[in-house]
C-alpha cells in the first residue's frame, strides 16, 4: 500500500533547506540566511501587484505570434480564456481570423475558437489595460524595442500579469530579459515580471504530450497566479524564485544544444553527445554561479531538463543549426533557412562577453561554439581542441560569486 502523502513534513522541510520565509516570523527576528546566493533569497518576495487572479476566463494579451506564442495561445484558449494573438504580419492575422489556422507555424492544426488574431500593429493602451495577462513571445533580441513602446500603455497602478518566455541574453549589453525589462518598463514591473522556461517544445504542447515547466517571479504570488493559469493535467507548472538563474539556465542551454547538435553533425555518436550535455551543465552552473544564481537552479526542469531536451532532438533549431554547421553547412545559408528563432546563435555572443567579464576560465565548449559561429573555426577543429584540452578536474565552482546578480537586485530594490 502507498503511504500517505498528506502527513505534515518536518519543520526544517517546510521552511526548506534554502533560508524560506515563514509568515510568522517577527520582524525583529533576523532572517534565516542559510543560503548566500543572492538571486534565491525567498525574502526578497514581493507583494502581489497585478489585478486578478486570472483563474477562468480571463483576457489574455500573447505578443509574438511564432511557435511558442502560438501554441501557448492554442494552450491557453484550449482552457477557456479569452486569447488575443498579436501578430505583426498583416496576412497571418487575416488568415488566422478566416479560417482559425496558422499560415506559418502548424499550418494543419485548427486553433481554438476563444483565439482570435490582432496586429499588425501593436495593440493600444485601451486594450492594454482591458487585459488580465500579457505574455511576451518575442524573441530576445527584439523586445526591449516592443517594451519601450509598450510601456506607456502600462498602467502601473493596475499591471495585468506579466508573463515572458524567451530564452535569451541581449547581445551588445548582455542583459537579462529583467534588465530590459527595468531599463524600459522601471523595476516595479520587472519585480512583477513572471518567466515560464523548461524543456517545452510548442508543438508537443498542442499534442498534450506531457510537460512540465519552471515558472519563476521575485513576486511569489504572481509566479503561482502564472502557474494556476497554465497548470493542466498534461503541463505541469512549478514555481520558484530565482528569475536569474532560470533566465541564464534557458539561454545558455541554447549554446549547448548548438554544441551538441555540431557533434552530432560531424558523425559523433552517443557519449560524445552525453559529454557535451554534463560539461555544459557544469560549464552554465559556473558562469550561474558566478552571475550570482543558485547552483541548484541548473538541475531543475529550466537547467538540466531544458538543456537534455534540446541538445538530444532535432527538433529543438539550436541544436539543428549545429548539427547543419556540422555536416558543413554555411551559418547564413542555415539561418536564413531555418525559419524560425535559433537564440542561441546571438545568445552565444553575448556569453562570450559574460564570460570574459565574470573572469570564468572553464567555459571551453562555450567558447569552441563563439568560435565556429563568428570566428570562422570548423567544427572539426572545434572538437579537436576540446579533447585535447589538459585534463583538469571535473567540478569546480568560481570562487567570486554574485557580482551581476546583488547589482542587479540591488536596482530593484531587493
Ligand atoms: N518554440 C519553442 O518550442 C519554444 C520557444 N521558446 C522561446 O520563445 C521565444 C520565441 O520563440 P518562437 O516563437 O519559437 O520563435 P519564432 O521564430 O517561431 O517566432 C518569433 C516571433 O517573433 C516575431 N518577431 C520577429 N521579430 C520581431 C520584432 N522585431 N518585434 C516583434 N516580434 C517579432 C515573429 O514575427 C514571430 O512571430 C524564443 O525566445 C524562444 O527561445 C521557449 C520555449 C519553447
Ligand atoms: O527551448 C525550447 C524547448 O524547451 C526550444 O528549443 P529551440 O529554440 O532550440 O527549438
Amino acid at each position: 500500500m502507498q503511504k500517505s502523502v498528506t502527513a505534515t513534513p518536518p519543520r526544517a522541510l517546510r521552511l526548506g533547506t534554502l533560508g524560506l520565509r515563514t509568515r510568522s516570523r517577527s520582524p525583529s527576528t533576523p532572517r534565516p540566511r542559510r543560503y548566500s546566493f543572492a538571486a534565491l533569497d525567498s525574502f526578497r518576495y514581493q507583494m502581489a501587484t497585478s489585478k486578478v487572479q486570472p483563474e477562468s476566463n480571463s483576457k489574455v494579451l500573447i505578443l509574438g505570434a511564432g511557435n511558442f506564442g502560438s501554441c501557448l495561445a492554442e494552450h491557453l484558449g484550449d482552457s477557456d480564456h479569452r486569447v488575443f494573438l498579436w501578430a505583426r504580419e498583416e496576412d497571418v492575422v487575416k488568415h488566422f481570423n478566416s479560417t482559425q489556422k496558422h499560415s506559418k507555424y502548424l499550418p494543419d492544426h485548427t486553433f481554438s475558437k476563444n483565439i482570435v488574431a490582432v496586429g499588425p500593429e501593436l495593440p493600444d493602451g485601451t486594450f492594454i489595460n482591458e487585459m488580465d495577462v500579457v505574455l511576451f513571445a518575442i524573441p530576445t533580441q527584439f523586445l526591449r524595442q516592443n517594451l519601450e513602446i509598450l510601456n506607456s500603455s502600462f498602467d502601473k497602478g493596475k499591471l495585468p500579469l506579466l508573463i515572458f518566455v524567451n530564452k535569451g541574453i541581449e547581445i551588445g549589453t548582455d542583459a537579462l530579459t529583467l534588465e530590459i525589462i527595468a531599463d524600459t518598463c522601471g523595476v516595479e514591473v520587472a519585480k512583477a515580471a513572471t518567466f515560464i522556461s523548461g524543456p517545452s517544445f510548442a508543438k508537443e504542447i498542442v499534442r498534450r504530450k506531457p510537460t512540465s515547466v519552471s515558472v519563476v517571479s521575485f513576486t511569489e504570488a504572481e509566479a503561482n497566479k502564472t502557474a494556476a493559469l497554465f497548470h493542466q493535467p498534461h503541463f505541469r507548472c512549478y514555481t520558484g524564485s530565482d528569475p536569474i538563474g532560470v533566465e541564464l539556465s534557458g539561454a545558455l542551454k541554447n549554446v549547448y544544444a548548438i554544441a551538441a547538435g555540431m557533434s552530432d553533425g560531424l558523425g559523433y555518436e552517443n557519449n560524445t553527445r552525453a559529454m557535451i550535455i554534463t560539461r555544459g551543465l557544469a560549464e552554465m552552473t559556473c558562469i550561474g554561479t558566478a552571475y550570482g544564481a543558485s547552483p541548484l537552479t541548473f538541475l531543475g526542469l529550466a537547467g538540466v531538463g531544458d538543456l537534455f531536451l534540446t541538445c538530444s532532438s532535432s527538433s529543438s533549431r539550436n541544436y539543428t543549426v549545429g548539427k547543419r554547421l556540422g555536416q558543413g553547412e554555411q551559418l547564413d545559408t542555415i539561418i536564413e533557412t531555418l525559419g524560425s528563432v535559433a537564440e542561441g546563435v546571438s545568445t552565444a555572443k553575448s556569453v562570450r562577453e559574460l564570460i570574459r567579464k565574470l573572469g570564468v576560465v572553464n567555459c571551453p565548449i562555450a567558447e569552441r561554439v563563439y568560435e565556429v559561429l563568428y570566428e570562422g573555426k570548423s567544427t572539426n577543429t572545434a572538437v579537436t581542441e576540446l579533447m585535447l584540452l589538459p585534463q583538469s578536474r571535473e567540478l569546480t565552482l568560481p570562487p567570486t560569486i554574485g557580482k551581476p546578480a546583488e547589482k542587479l537586485l540591488q536596482r530593484l530594490g531587493l
